[in-house]
């Protein structure tokens, strides 16, 4: 079967001796997988190698750990931290383990937090238990150090993919001004191999099919069998066959919803039938929380008009995606919010 998804080198963006045409190819290529996939792989994206395997690396430390170890690092609210694969077949989401964190949700940060009263002025300090529960569990130092300095260099990059994605779409300051200091969640994720699970797959999947809730999503995936799958317009489902060292990225329903429309983001799953791990980290990348859930002026048409969409806070709207995808953590984090 012909490749689904597109690889996009994305050295000449960031090259600054590449010339006005070599950049402009790179943004078009974005923009075209955008449009037709809202997936593509990312080669030389710029973050050093060793650091690109090395993030993996520590989550089969972590996961390689008894069961015992891990469970010390589970939350109360269930939102950040540690979740095992029992657990979360429970919830629905399919067989997997993960080691979750997020930024710090509040007014601190990120402008007005879910929930928070609107008229709230008072900066909550980043290390004080938020609206998602608890702050972040780091199992060690070297897990916390290097997942950091991932997380900084992912951060740097998408800043860079979703300028060229402005470009590409010809939207301007209030895009700008919303992802400057963006929200991100970053969700170390181990899918069992067979033979630590006996091949039972909880609800035949190992993620459940979603889209993603916010703007883009870029994952490390470990080399190895397909696992990752995209689903077409058609309804046909496609492997992401891991590309070696390039990342993986996806549109997310906010930039949908921007964009009405013109990069829709696609369904996806995971289906891991492997005799080893795999592990994933994928990074969500979305706006602050007092961004409109709503079209962007600029791409905004007569047609568009007929409010398809209500344009609320996006804080107000993840709150809500995330209790309805993950309805006992959310339980969790109202208990812990009230
Ligand atoms: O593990 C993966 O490859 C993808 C997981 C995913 O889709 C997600 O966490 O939203
Ligand atoms: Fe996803």
């Amino acid at each position: 079967m012909a490749l689904f998804v597109p690889i996009i080198d994305f050295g000449p963006y960031l090259d600054p001796a590449a010339d006005e045409a070599q950049r402009r190819a790179v943004i078009d290529a974005l923009d075209s997988a955008c449009r037709n996939v809202g997936f593509f792989f990312l080669a030389n994206h710029g973050i050093p190698q060793a650091l690109f395997d090395q993030i993996r690396a520590i989550g089969h430390r972590f996961f390689d750990k008894p069961a015992e170890e891990k469970l010390k690092y589970t939350t109360d609210s269930g939102f950040r931290g540690y979740k095992r694969f029992s657990a979360t077949t429970t919830n629905g989401q399919g067989l997997h383990e993960v080691i979750a964190f997020y930024a710090s949700a509040n007014s601190y940060t990120n402008g007005r937090a879910p929930a928070a009263a609107k008229d709230t002025s008072v900066p909550i300090s980043p290390d004080a238990p938020d609206v998602f529960g608890e702050q972040n569990m780091w199992p060690d130092g070297e897990f916390r150090a290097v997942a950091e300095e991932y997380l900084g260099c992912v951060q740097r990059l998408s800043q860079r993919v979703l300028s060229a994605l402005a470009t590409a779409l010809g939207v301007g300051d209030s895009f700008h001004d919303w992802m400057d200091d963006p929200f991100w969640g970053m969700r170390v994720t181990g899918y069992p191999g067979i033979a630590e699970t006996g091949g039972k797959v909880g609800d035949g999947v190992n993620f459940k099919e979603h889209t993603d809730f916010g703007c883009i999503t870029l994952i490390n995936q470990d080399d190895g069998p397909d696992s990752l799958q995209v689903c077409d317009k058609q309804g046909q489902w496609h492997s992401v066959t891991p590309v070696p060292n390039a990342l993986v990225v996806n549109i997310g329903d906010l930039f949908s919803i921007w964009t009405c429309g013109r990069y829709p983001a696609p369904l996806h799953r995971v289906v891991h039938r492997a005799a080893h791990r795999r592990v994933s980290v994928p990074i969500f990348i979305d706006p602050r929380f007092d961004a409109v859930t709503g079209p962007l002026p600029e791409l905004q048409s007569a047609d568009d008009a007929a409010p398809k969409y209500e344009a609320r806070p996006y804080g107000d709207y993840l709150w809500d995606r995330i209790s309805e995808f993950y309805p006992q953590q959310s339980e969790g984090m109202q208990r812990h919010h009230a």
